[in-house]
């Protein structure tokens, strides 16, 4: 064996003492609420009570072990760290679940309002509380959506959980108030070639057909949340200027959508584009009224919302089994899974009120009616344990 597949004792390990080692354990000062002051368990940030460092989290190494005042032999430098990492991460995200419209629109075979109706039914069976349902966009364009109406209607008695539906145009807004529709969906595109792909019209040519939207919407006490797609690539011009997500964002929040999700459409943002793109929009929309909604094209979405997480959003789109792509933005893989959105979150001690069974019960009922595995890394994981 080469001295490169050895495993590393821990001597091989010069800059951690064995002490730190053995307390970064589950077992580790588990005495905590004796020995250890639990009094940080405050939150911080100016007394905002969206943080996080709180005790009921399900991960071990928030149990309690680190605290500011003294442990017996705790480093301080050592218990930093999760604070460093965790302080400033909300106590609870709100997901805004996309697989039936963002998902659904992107599949080669239609699937029937019935599947449709029953995956949303259990999709809110796990706790979620918004499910994007459908759009009302024209047929020709998105056949796989035809029947919006008979998908909200059946759907029409489930108390208690959002339905926001995607509307293009003041006739999409029409349609889908009178198939009763308590919520919609404008988006527009940071990108001018998307717009045209997508809108066929120009971005100012899309925010003054979404104003006749939102002024009719208010006029109804309808709640409007604002897409801007493309927030850091496009699949014709490449690299989108934070300044151009940070324009239409404004716009849609200056005209009254109440909530701006920034979709990463091909899912090319890393961490860095993402952090460069959300400093610019959060200059100008508050940042709790932002969302985020990454396609999982290289990897990277996780690591995008927690980044988001860190700026202080709190809102998440997602797609159960991560369903879907983008019917104009060619290679695009779906949106990241709602499943290992949801797994990441409980993990960080993020309260989601999703039942994670539940979910990937929902996610194996379409993945088995589309013919294929989850796009689920948490339940691939998870479904191989449990066979
Ligand atoms: C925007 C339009 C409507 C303009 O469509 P158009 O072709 O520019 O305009 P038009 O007025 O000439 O309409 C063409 C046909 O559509 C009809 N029409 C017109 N409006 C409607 C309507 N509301 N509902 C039903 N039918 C409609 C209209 O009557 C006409 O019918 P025809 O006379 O040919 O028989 C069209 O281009 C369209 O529907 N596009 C689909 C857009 C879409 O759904 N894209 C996917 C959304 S995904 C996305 O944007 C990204 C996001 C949000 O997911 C975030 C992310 O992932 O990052």
């Amino acid at each position: 064996m080469s001295s490169l597949e050895e495993p590393l004792g821990l001597g091989d390990l010069p800059k951690l003492s064995i002490n730190r080692l053995e307390r970064f354990s589950p077992n580790a000062c588990r005495a905590s609420a004796d020995d250890c002051s639990t009094s940080n368990y405050k939150h911080h940030n100016g007394g905002n009570n969206q943080t996080i460092f709180h005790s009921s989290s399900h991960s071990w190494h928030m149990q309690g072990q680190y605290t500011d005042s003294s442990c017996n032999g705790v480093d301080m430098e050592f218990r930093a760290l999760p604070r460093k990492v965790l302080w400033e991460l909300p106590r609870f995200v709100k997901i805004v679940e996309v697989g039936p419209r963002d998902g659904l629109q992107n599949e080669k075979s239609t699937v029937p309002a019935s599947v449709k109706i029953e995956l949303i039914q259990k999709l809110v069976a796990s706790g979620l509380s918004v499910v994007e349902a459908t759009s009302f966009v024209s047929p020709k364009w998105v056949p796989q959506l035809a029947d919006a109406k008979d998908v909200l209607q059946g759907i029409r008695h489930v108390p208690d959980v959002r339905f926001p539906v995607l509307t293009p145009n003041l006739r999409g807004f029409e349609a889908a108030l009178a198939a009763g529709a308590k919520e919609v969906a404008v988006f527009a595109s940071a990108s001018e070639s998307f717009s045209k792909s997508n809108l066929n019209c120009t971005i100012k040519e899309s925010l003054v057909r979404y104003r006749d939207v939102v002024t009719s919407a208010k006029k109804h006490g309808i709640r409007i949340r604002g897409y801007v797609s493309c927030v850091v690539g496009c699949p014709v011009e490449g690299t989108i200027h934070p300044s151009k997500v940070a324009y239409v964002a404004k716009e849609l929040y200056d005209m009254g959508c109440s909530e701006i999700s920034l979709g990463d459409t091909i899912g090319v943002g890393t961490p860095g584009s993402v952090l460069a793109m959300l400093e610019a929009v959060m200059s100008f929309v508050p940042v709790d009224k932002l969302a985020v909604h990454f396609h999982d094209t290289y990897g990277q979405a996780l690591a995008n919302i927690l980044v988001s997480l860190q700026l202080g959003i709190n809102i998440v789109d997602s797609s159960v089994s991560g369903l879907g792509g983008c019917p104009y933005a060619k290679g695009a893989t779906g949106n990241v899974a709602t499943e290992d959105v949801v797994y990441m979150l409980h993990g960080l001690g993020i309260e989601t009120n999703v039942d994670l069974n539940k979910l990937m019960d929902a996610g194996d009922y379409i993945s088995k009616h589309l013919g294929r595995q989850s796009g689920s890394k948490t339940t691939t994981a998870l479904r191989k344990l449990t066979t």
